[in-house]
């Protein structure tokens, strides 16, 4: 399978997931003071304030949603369902979408 299908299909499945309310959609533009914190395998770190309040978020974005970044979001939220009951392991709260242009999306 080509590359763009592939990443189509994960999109519609990234859809599908937040239409079905498995994730919390955050919409981009309630975060602010967004600033870059770190850069991964897979991609950059930002730090977010959340509608104007004090809370914090950590967005993280993908260089692309390909088969290895998205099975390894996969493999991350696995774990993290594991160990979710210790405070010193971080939460996925959801999911944002950044639209930069008519067919360019990136999920955060
Ligand atoms: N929740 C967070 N709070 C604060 N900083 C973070 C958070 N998540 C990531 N970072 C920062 O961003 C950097 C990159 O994080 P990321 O999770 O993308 O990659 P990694 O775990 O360091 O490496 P890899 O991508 O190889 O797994 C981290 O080293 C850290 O400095």
């Amino acid at each position: 399978m080509q590359d763009t299908e592939q990443t189509n299909e994960w999109v519609n499945w990234i859809e599908e997931a937040v239409d079905k309310d498995y994730f919390k959609f955050y919409e981009y533009n309630q975060f602010n003071n967004i600033q870059h914190i770190g850069t991964g395998g897979f991609g950059k770190v930002y730090r977010a304030n959340w509608k104007k309040s004090e809370k914090q978020f950590a967005l993280k974005s993908f260089f692309s949603l390909d088969n290895v970044t998205v099975k390894e979001i996969v493999r991350e939220l696995k774990i993290q369902r594991e160990v979710d009951f210790h405070d010193n392991i971080i939460r996925c709260y959801g999911i944002t979408k950044l639209e930069t242009g008519i067919i360019d999306r990136r999920y955060l």
